[in-house]
């Protein structure tokens, strides 16, 4: 097999289909978060696996959110949000939150506090953190935003919630 040289790698077809790739993302174990914003325009929360550290100074995270799903308008709004990262015990929350579930609905589940921006931080949460919205790019189906952390709060030594193959698998809490 001839590889690419980098002149023509940016000609080559892309060979892995929608399906392919997701059969391989669900070999990727991720955290699962609660993404949650509340403001003017209302308040709106979904499931997110797409998460993950940028930088430490300034402290940003990004998340990667679908720009059908009904929160997209919200949060596009708000400018601002907080992500939860769930502990084992969350698991039902993580799938009321990722289905299509009534807003009010997913919220009376669980208790909700504010730090700064006024999103709802997680009661029993590993951790939160408390974001505005430095800038966002689409690329695909997604919108990347990317999140500067105004304030955290962390649990200890709750056991973790991990998304593997799939399915919810609980990680014995640790020390951090
Ligand atoms: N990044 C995302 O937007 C994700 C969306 N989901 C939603 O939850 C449903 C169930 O997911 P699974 O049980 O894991 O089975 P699945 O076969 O639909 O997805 C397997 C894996 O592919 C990735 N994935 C799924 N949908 C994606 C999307 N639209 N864009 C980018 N990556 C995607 C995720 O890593 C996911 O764990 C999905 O069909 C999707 O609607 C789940 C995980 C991540
Ligand atoms: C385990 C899991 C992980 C998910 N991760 C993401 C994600 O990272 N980004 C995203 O846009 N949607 C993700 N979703 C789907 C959203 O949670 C779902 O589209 C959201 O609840 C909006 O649904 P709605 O359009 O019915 O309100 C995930 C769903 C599940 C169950």
């Amino acid at each position: 097999m001839q590889l690419a040289t980098l002149e023509t790698i940016r000609d080559l077809p892309a060979p892995v289909s929608r399906l392919d790739y997701r059969d391989a993302m669900a070999h990727m174990a991720a955290a699962v978060n609660i993404v949650t914003t509340d403001g003017p325009a209302g308040r709106a929360g979904f499931t997110a696996t797409a998460v993950c550290s940028v930088s430490d100074e300034p402290p940003t995270l990004l998340v990667c959110l679908n720009r059908s799903a009904s929160v997209h308008a919200v949060f596009a709004a708000h400018q601002a949000l907080c992500v939860n990262t769930l502990c084992d015990d969350q698991r039902a929350l993580s799938n009321l939150f990722g289905g299509k579930t009534d807003m009010a609905e997913r919220f009376a589940a669980a208790h909700w506090t504010t730090a700064v921006t006024g999103a709802p931080l997680l009661e029993g949460a590993a951790v939160s953190f408390d974001c505005r919205i430095s800038h966002s790019t689409s690329v695909g189906t997604h919108d990347i935003l990317y999140c500067e952390v105004l304030a955290v709060r962390q649990r200890d030594a709750a056991d973790a919630l991990v998304y593997f193959g799939r399915n919810y698998h609980g990680l014995p809490g640790a020390a951090c």
